[in-house]
């Protein structure tokens, strides 16, 4: 039984990084679908209202401003940021959940999170999805029809220095051009199943 335990929290978590509106949801729920028993996702804190459609623990664990503060005095969080006037986080609790049940724990953060990950004793997988050019990833954001106006511009303006850090070497384990949806899938499928599969079931 400490045998299985050591290996279960030996599980390395995988972190996948890029823009909003390159491909991150999309390529994760495919993976998620083709591997159930493999990988769980990480749904972060928000102090935001739910939206319609989304389910708490499963999008998001919607949560209020104090408890929210008070948990990251706590040291909570491994990573946590403030967007359009709200609080996200990763809580460390909630990884821990996964990696308890034997799971790869997968976890959607921004640039900056993965700067605080990085300062933290996760040890994950690096995963940067890189949209084909800003053109078309303004093109892809117009039609999933998400985003105001003023929020499309300021999502493509953050895109910019994403893309500058995502590409920097040494930042991501793996970096994946996401312009033809089954080709990224499949370049993502066999980085998983290559480096992290196998090695950790080994
Ligand atoms: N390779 C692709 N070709 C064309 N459209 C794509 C491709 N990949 C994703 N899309 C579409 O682009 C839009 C953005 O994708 P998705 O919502 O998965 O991005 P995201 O990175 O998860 O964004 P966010 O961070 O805002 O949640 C969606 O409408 C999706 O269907």
């Amino acid at each position: 039984m400490a045998c299985k335990a050591t290996a279960i929290s030996n599980l390395r978590p995988l972190v996948i990084c890029g823009p909003s509106g390159s491909g991150k949801s999309s390529l994760l729920v495919k993976l998620m679908c083709e591997y159930p028993s493999k990988f769980g996702f990480c749904a972060s804190h928000t102090t935001r209202n739910r939206r319609e459609g989304e389910i708490n623990g499963i999008h998001y664990r919607f949560t209020n401003v104090h408890d929210m503060q008070k948990a990251i005095s706590e040291g909570k969080f491994i990573e946590t940021a403030e967007y359009g006037g709200n609080l996200y986080g990763t809580s460390k609790e909630e990884v821990a959940k996964i990696t308890n049940r034997g799971m790869m724990c997968i976890l959607d953060v921004e640039v900056n999170g993965v700067r605080q990950i990085k300062k933290s004793d996760l040890n994950p997988w690096y995963i940067f999805i890189q949209p084909p050019s800003i053109e078309e990833l303004e093109r892809r954001l117009r039609s999933r029809r998400t985003e105001t106006e003023e929020s499309l511009k300021e999502r493509l303006r953050i895109a910019k220095n994403e893309i500058e850090y995502g590409l920097e070497p040494g930042n991501f384990d793996k970096i994946i051009v996401n312009d033809e949806f089954d080709s990224a899938y499949e370049e993502l499928k066999a980085f998983v199943d290559e480096n992290i599969l196998e090695k950790e079931t080994e």
